[in-house]
């Protein structure tokens, strides 16, 4: 508030700067890098994400949570050389506490349900959407910051749960008008790299690393996967047969490999039928590349992609049955999956299902004249508490620049409060759409 006595405090004072400015300094108006403002247009489309978001976890039963951005930094240290790890935006705060912006959510709710141990009873179903955060280097002009939803089911070590997950998104990509012709997922169990590796006496700590670099297949030169896996202590024949095995791309081809009595194929065959019962079998595939790239997973992984290839992974998830033990927290299993709110966008342009968005007002309300100012306020009020959504004009403006904004809001209708009318008990209404125009007594103003 400034002081009227100020010489900026009345409308016609000339604009000095400020006497508590010892100069002008132009801010930069962009957000910070890699960062985004959502102004009213964005927001609305974020808006209608979201809301989707939350109506399929309230159709699925799902209670919603929330956690702090800012989290200690050692919920993400992680030894499995992930790019999260490397793109943490983490620092030392005043107190020299080691803290980071949250890269994802998983982490976090895994410390509450360890938090809340025995009160939150089995099986715990919740979802979260949150901002997170990476500290990207910017060559790759890519973002900082995105809002992920997130479904998670602790408790549940069937693949029913996992089932159950893949359904909610698919009933989510529904929702939008995404097709099974437009989105597709790839479903694979790290079981299937486990009974592999192990074959190889390749060291369980091993797992996680070996995991992250299979992640990268296809996004670096396979040379270079190989050399890494051998880094991680894989010989040339564990690597070349692993590549192998990573090319199925059906279950009666990883029988024969796997044979038919191991823990991955049960899972995968149970989860395939299920996906029959659920009704969405024509959505998901199997294919033994995806592994997701979290250290975390220890069973079914899957990644929602777009079927044209142009666009990064739209969601992805699986099983973390390790996660809560190693925070510590009781040996629970757990499966959850994440959504980002950026590549679902390009999906919805690339298909043209872009929702049209405007901003809708019911009522513009205006006072012809400012002794009325008063009156117009009463009329919004009695509107408003009828659940009307009113933008009051709230300075003396010509009826010209009020018909302008008018159209500019998409408003329905335009409530005038002109002193004969008001002197009545009565407004002027003007139905914009038909240009219907009419008085009506306040007290019957619907
Ligand atoms: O999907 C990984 C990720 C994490 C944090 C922020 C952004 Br943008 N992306």
């Amino acid at each position: 508030q400034i002081d009227p006595g100020s010489s900026r405090g009345g409308r016609t004072g000339a604009l000095t700067p400020p006497p508590f400015a010892d100069e002008v300094q132009k801010i930069d108006a962009n957000p910070p890098k890699g960062t985004r403002d959502f102004p009213p247009e964005d927001m609305r489309l974020r808006s209608w994400l979201f809301h989707n978001f939350r109506e399929v976890s309230r159709l699925f039963g799902f209670e919603e949570v929330d956690f702090p951005v800012l989290e200690s930094e050692a919920l993400f240290i992680r030894k499995a050389g992930e790019e999260i790890r490397d793109q943490l935006y983490c620092f030392e705060d005043r107190g020299n506490r080691r803290v980071a912006l949250r890269p994802e959510l998983t982490p976090s709710l895994a410390r509450l349900v360890i938090q809340k141990g025995k009160s939150a009873p089995l099986p715990l179903k919740w979802f979260a959407i949150g901002q997170c955060w990476r500290y990207e280097r910017m060559t790759r002009g890519r973002r900082r910051e995105h809002y992920q939803w997130n479904m998670d089911i602790i408790g549940v070590p069937e693949v029913t749960a996992e089932a159950e997950l893949i359904s909610s998104t698919i009933s989510f990509f529904k929702r939008i008008g995404v097709t099974a012709s437009d989105v597709g997922f790839k479903v694979s169990s790290r079981k299937v790299l486990q009974e592999v590796l192990m074959s190889y006496s390749v060291p369980e700590d091993s797992f996680g690393r070996v995991c992250v670099i299979i992640d990268k297949i296809g996004k670096i030169p396979v040379e270079e996967i190989k050399k890494d896996l051998k880094h991680a202590g894989m010989s040339e024949v564990a690597v070349e047969d692993l590549l192998q095995v990573l090319s199925i791309k059906s279950l009666e081809k990883l029988e024969e490999i796997l044979g038919d009595s191991g823990e991955a194929i049960s899972d995968l065959r149970q989860l395939f039928s299920l996906a029959e019962k659920f009704g969405y079998s024509e959505w998901i595939q199997f294919d033994a590349s995806v592994v997701r790239g979290l250290a975390y997973y220890t069973g079914i992984v899957f990644e929602g992609f777009d079927r044209e290839g142009k666009l990064r992974a739209i969601c992805g998830g699986g099983r973390y049955d390790k996660l809560l033990s190693t925070f510590g927290g009781d040996d629970l299993p757990a499966c959850g999956f994440g959504f980002g709110d950026a590549v679902i966008v390009e999906l919805l342009k690339e298909k043209g299902l872009l929702p049209k968005l405007d901003h809708q007002v019911e009522n513009i309300v205006c006072a012809l004249d400012s002794d009325l100012q008063g009156a117009a306020a009463a009329v919004a009020t009695k509107l408003r508490e009828k659940g009307q959504s009113v933008d009051l004009v709230l300075e003396g403006k010509p009826l010209k620049w009020v018909f302008k904004r008018a159209a500019r809001i998409n408003a329905q209708r335009l409530i005038l409060v002109g002193l004969d009318e008001w002197q009545k008990g009565m407004v002027s209404v003007k139905i914009l759409s038909s240009g219907e125009q009419y008085e009506v007594k306040l007290v019957e103003l619907e």
